[in-house]
């Protein structure tokens, strides 16, 4: 199930568990369950656009009837500066520099691992000119 957002005014934005909700984008698409059977990784979704806010809830897909087909992922979209979304679900694992974790590119649903930069502590003392280091 996804939500394309055309031809808004001022662009919509939708929250899962509440992350993202505050990434509004204008011609934008949005996963909102994957196929039947798939279980629900987002939790509550929310869809804000304008001054209208839905919330979405889905009856249990595991009992949905399979020989219905469900909708095909939309092709990749096409502005060129413009900055994905991704919705974070579990932590993968912790390296030397960052997190790692599953995460879910809501435009097209595809799942990735991301990591997260975490900058090493500087523990190079820095010392005011004319003082001495202790
Ligand atoms: N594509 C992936 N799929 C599943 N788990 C992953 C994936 N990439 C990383 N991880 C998990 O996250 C952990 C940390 O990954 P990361 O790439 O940061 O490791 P690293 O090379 O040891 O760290 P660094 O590059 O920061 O020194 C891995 O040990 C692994 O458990």
């Amino acid at each position: 199930i996804w939500l394309h957002d055309y031809h808004s005014a001022h662009g919509s934005a939708v929250g899962y568990n509440g992350q993202n909700q505050n990434e509004v984008r204008k011609s934008e698409t949005w996963i909102l369950a994957f196929e039947p059977g798939e279980e629900n990784p987002f939790g509550e979704i929310t869809i804000h656009s304008g001054s209208l806010a839905v919330e979405i809830k889905f009856v249990n897909h595991t009992t949905a009837d399979p020989q219905y087909p469900s909708t095909e992922a939309p092709t990749e979209p096409r502005t060129i500066n413009d900055t994905p979304i991704y919705f974070h679900d579990q932590l993968l694992g912790i390296g030397g520099f960052g997190e790692v974790h599953k995460v879910i590119r809501i435009r097209d649903g595809k799942v990735l691992a991301a990591k997260t930069f975490i900058p090493p502590a500087n523990d190079k003392k820095t010392t005011k000119l004319g003082e001495k280091p202790a």
